[in-house]
């Protein structure tokens, strides 16, 4: 059973790309409805624990869990319609489709075709820029766009669960900002939990309620976000600030 309340359940987890593993037992918890930041150095394992989570990668050991439901074996587009969204990092934006057929992949897999237009909609309104550009082609955006292109894309699908692979890569702080500040909303406004994998640490700890800090493939430490921030000795050993 996954402990109360906790939409994510990372156990004892061991993953890789080939026989010597990148993350050694990893644990996590997610509470439902909160942001959770993972950080740490280069090489750490961020993006394979992502990998992992989302079904590209497949455990070696342990267990994950999404809403108490063990996720071992579940192919990747049911981990979908269990309510996992990842932007992956580089965001997977399709250049030669213009912004509302991107937006549309998001919903394509949803029975629910009324709903999934009024997430449309709803994206359109929560990204301004988006709803200028939607007859603009992907690669025609700038790096922010895209990246609300991307997000725009995993909140068509409703997701209950974020994974988001570095979205202030190549961003101006301005508009990372603003990427920060929507994702408090929709944690406020609509209970979505989030796991964001962050270089820049600074942003990520001030936008999330809990922190993770990574390093050599292990969590070693898990805190609110608030504490790690305060944390200089932390600081400078994990996070090189
Ligand atoms: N496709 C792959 N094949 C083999 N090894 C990989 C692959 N991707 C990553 N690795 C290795 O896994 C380790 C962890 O990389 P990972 O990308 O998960 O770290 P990260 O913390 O996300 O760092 P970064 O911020 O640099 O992406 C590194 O040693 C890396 O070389």
């Amino acid at each position: 059973m996954s402990e109360r309340g906790d939409l994510l359940v990372v156990r004892d987890v061991v993953a890789g790309y080939g026989a010597a593993p990148v993350l050694h037992a990893v644990d996590l918890t997610v509470p439902a409805g909160t942001i959770a930041a993972v950080v740490g150095a280069n090489g750490a394992g961020k993006t394979t624990l992502l990998r992992t989570i989302s079904g590209v990668l497949r455990p070696q050991a342990g267990r994950i869990q999404l809403a108490g439901e063990d996720l071992r074996g579940v192919p990747v587009e049911r981990l979908v319609q269990r309510g996992m969204a990842h932007v992956p990092e580089g965001r997977g934006v399709i250049g030669e489709l213009t912004v509302d057929e991107n937006l549309r992949l998001g919903g394509l897999w949803r029975r629910d075709r009324a709903d999934a237009a009024r997430a449309l909609e709803e994206v359109y309104q929560l990204f301004e820029p988006l709803a200028r550009r939607r007859r603009h082609l992907g690669h025609q955006l700038s790096g922010g766009e895209r990246q609300m292109l991307a997000l725009g894309r995993a909140l068509v699908g409703r997701p209950r669960l974020l994974l988001l692979d570095e979205p202030s890569l190549g961003l101006a702080p301005r508009v990372v900002a603003r990427i920060m500040a929507l994702l408090r909303q929709l944690r406020d406004d609509t209970g979505l939990t989030v796991l964001l994998v962050e270089q820049n640490v600074r942003s990520a700890l001030s936008v999330a309620d809990q922190g993770v800090v990574m390093s050599l493939g292990r969590v070693v430490t898990s805190a609110p976000a608030a504490d790690l921030r305060d944390d200089v000795d932390l600081r400078h050993a994990y996070l090189g600030f």
